[in-house]
């Protein structure tokens, strides 16, 4: 795709999420890597509703501004991903509801959130580690997230929200919802008694793909 395609494919994709509940206000933001190794990112402030593709920050590896508005404040974080994870072309960051709601509870198995109990939950993200509570725009998440980006499709920032990584925006997104439809299911079942997947059939799943 062309970065005139991409441009729009964000504004599109964003509004959707939007639409659908997935973002509010002006909180998240996306990122995704351009042809020319640049990164497109949302601007600070701005409403998944209402981005303009001509406006969209343009960084550098580095994190300089190329152009656009100035970038999301979590553009480090972002950036922190691609630099370890070669298979990152696209980075999704919510406060969707159920997400949210799941990282703001005590007692999080900090190696994995979800206990697995459905499987497009292992093919799609594997596991979910939680990355401590530091305030937004701290650049210790940068930190926390480089440290796991090679080994991870997705993270839970402790009373934040999600982290959400694809192969391309299509992908970060879909995963990005199936990870919270996930949370919600876990938050129903809180309580009950659930039959989670065994190892085997964990094993199973791995390497299936999608
Ligand atoms: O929670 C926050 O403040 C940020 O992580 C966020 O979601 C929105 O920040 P910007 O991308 O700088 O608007
Ligand atoms: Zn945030």
């Amino acid at each position: 795709m062309t970065e005139q395609q991409l441009r729009e494919q964000m504004v599109t994709l964003a509004r959707s999420m939007f639409e659908r509940g997935y973002a509010t206000g002006g909180a998240g933001n996306l990122s995704l890597k351009l042809p020319n190794g640049h990164f497109l990112a949302t601007p600070t402030g701005s409403s998944f509703g209402r981005l303009d593709a001509e406006r969209l920050s343009v960084v550098d590896i580095d994190g300089n501004h190329i152009s656009g508005d100035r970038p999301s404040k979590e553009v480090a974080f972002h950036l922190a991903i691609y630099r370890n994870n070669s298979e990152c072309n696209a980075i999704v960051h919510l406060h969707s509801t159920y997400l949210t709601a799941l990282s703001c509870l005590e007692g999080l198995d900090t190696d994995n959130a979800i206990k697995p109990f459905t499987p497009y939950f292992v093919m799609r993200i594997g596991k979910l580690p939680v990355i401590p509570y530091l305030r937004p725009g701290d650049p210790r998440i940068a930190e926390e997230l480089a440290k796991r980006a090679a080994d991870y499709r997705a993270f839970l920032l402790a009373n934040h929200g999600p982290v959400v990584t694809g192969s391309d925006l299509i992908d970060a997104i879909d995963n990005a919802e199936e990870l919270e439809e996930t949370a919600k299911l876990a938050l129903m079942l809180d309580g009950k008694s659930i039959r989670y997947l065994s190892d085997e059939e964990i094993t199973d799943l791995q390497g299936r793909g999608k």
